[in-house]
Order: C-alpha cells, then sequence, then structure tokens
C-alpha cells in the first residue's frame, strides 16, 4: 500500500492531540509502519525553533519564515525519508497551519505565504488533512481546564482565533479532496468514530 502522508489542524483547544495517538493505533492495528510528529518541531533543531517560536515575541515574517525553516528540516530529516521508506507519517500541524495562523491570524501577506511554500515543498502536500473545527469560545474553555500556561498563541484573544479558524474553512474549501473538516464539539467517541469512517475511506483501499 501506498506511504500517507496525514496531517491534523485545528484551533488551539480543539481536541487535535487528543485523536492523534487513536488514529496512529488505528494504522498500526493494520500491520502499517507509522511515524507520529508534530510541527513546529519533529527534529532537534526543529524542536529549539518551537521553543523560540512559542515564547520569544518576534516580526510576523520572522515567525513565518521560522516557521518554513522548521519545517525544510523536518521534510529533509523526517518526513521525506519515512515516506520513501515506506511509512506513514502523522503530524500534529503542517503548512495549513501557517495558512491559518499568520496568514489568517496575524495577516501575513498570501503571496508571500505562497512563495515560501512552492519553495519548500512545491510538490509534495499531505494525502489526508483533518482539521478539528470548533467555536473558538468552546475551545478556550478546554485549554483553561488543562491547567497548562499558555504560550505565545493560546494568549491571543477570541478574534485571532475566529480569523485563524475562518482561514482554515477557506483552504478547506478551497481542497476538498484532500482537506475534510470533523465537527470537534461532539464528544471524544463520536469524533474517534468520524476519524475512524474517515481513514477508512480515504487511506485504506
Ligand atoms: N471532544 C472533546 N470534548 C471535550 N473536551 C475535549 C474533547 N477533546 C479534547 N478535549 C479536552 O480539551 C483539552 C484540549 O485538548 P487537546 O487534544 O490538547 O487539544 P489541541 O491539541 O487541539 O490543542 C484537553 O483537556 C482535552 O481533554
Ligand atoms: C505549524 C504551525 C504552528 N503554529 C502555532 C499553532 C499553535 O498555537 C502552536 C503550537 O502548536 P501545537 O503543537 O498545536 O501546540 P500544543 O502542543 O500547545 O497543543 O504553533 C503556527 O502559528 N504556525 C504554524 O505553521
Amino acid at each position: 500500500m501506498k506511504s500517507r502522508f496525514i496531517t491534523f489542524e485545528g484551533i488551539d483547544g480543539a481536541g487535535k492531540s487528543s485523536q492523534i495517538a487513536a488514529a496512529v493505533a488505528l494504522i498500526e492495528s493494520r500491520g502499517i509502519p507509522v511515524v507520529q510528529t508534530r510541527e513546529p518541531g519533529g527534529t532537534p533543531l526543529g524542536e529549539k525553533l518551537r521553543e523560540l517560536l512559542l515564547h520569544e515575541s518576534m516580526h510576523l515574517e520572522t515567525e513565518a519564515m521560522l516557521m518554513f525553516a522548521a519545517r525544510r528540516e523536518h521534510l529533509a530529516a523526517l518526513i521525506e525519508p519515512s515516506l520513501a521508506a515506506g511509512k506513514w507519517v502523522v503530524s500534529d500541524r503542517f503548512t495549513d497551519a501557517t495558512y491559518a495562523y499568520q496568514v489568517g491570524g496575524r495577516g501575513l501577506d498570501e503571496v508571500r505565504f505562497s512563495a515560501l511554500e512552492n519553495w519548500v515543498h512545491p510538490h509534495l502536500q499531505p494525502d489526508l488533512t483533518l482539521i478539528f473545527d470548533l467555536d473558538p469560545a468552546v475551545a478556550a474553555r478546554r485549554l483553561a481546564g488543562t491547567g497548562n500556561a499558555p504560550d505565545r498563541f493560546e494568549r491571543e484573544k477570541a478574534d485571532f482565533f475566529e480569523r485563524v479558524r475562518n482561514a482554515y474553512l477557506r483552504r478547506a474549501a478551497a481542497d476538498p479532496c484532500r482537506v475534510k473538516v470533523i465537527d470537534a464539539s461532539q464528544t471524544p467517541d463520536e469524533i474517534r468514530k468520524e476519524l475512524q469512517e474517515i481513514l477508512l475511506e480515504s487511506c485504506f483501499q
């Protein structure tokens, strides 16, 4: 079976991290080797860039370029070799997050975003992207419930997350074959079931 690159997206607190483990377990249960990773991060250098990105204030274009720098390393060191070796790759975020957060949330120029995307991965796109779609007010309540200290992005206000959410939905509308939207207000069990159905239909054929 062809290797698959699957990405999970959504605003902070939408519940995607909780479902990634279930997706990885389902893939493994079919005897398929799978690598679980995340962005920004996924490599030793990428994890150092993640620390800077989540905690240091910086110019918007610096932020966008560092996201893509971490991604370039991630593709070269982990994603591309894993796919070439026949493994599946499941990533907590990829380039749709830069579109949603830096273009949608912060107002990065779309032409510059596209230039970076075309430079860093002119041909590769995820085979399947799952967007966890949720009202920012509900996501904020879920995040508050974790008791974790919020990072630079999680401290943003509701209107920022509303723009991020809408940018994700635009990305989904532009590429409905690749990008599936999941209603993240459902219970974890309902979401797991829907996720399983999407994976069965899109990937296990
Ligand atoms: N479907 C759900 N309904 C209610 N709470 C949820 C749901 N999914 C996740 N949560 C809770 O919301 C919080 C954030 O979930 P998490 O998976 O870390 O979100 P994300 O990775 O999208 O930021 C966690 O405390 C988690 O237990
Ligand atoms: C990959 C990526 C992430 N981000 C942001 C979104 C998240 O707020 C943050 C880290 O993502 P995430 O791993 O979802 O955070 P957590 O581990 O706290 O659940 O980085 C961008 O702004 N642009 C990007 O390109």
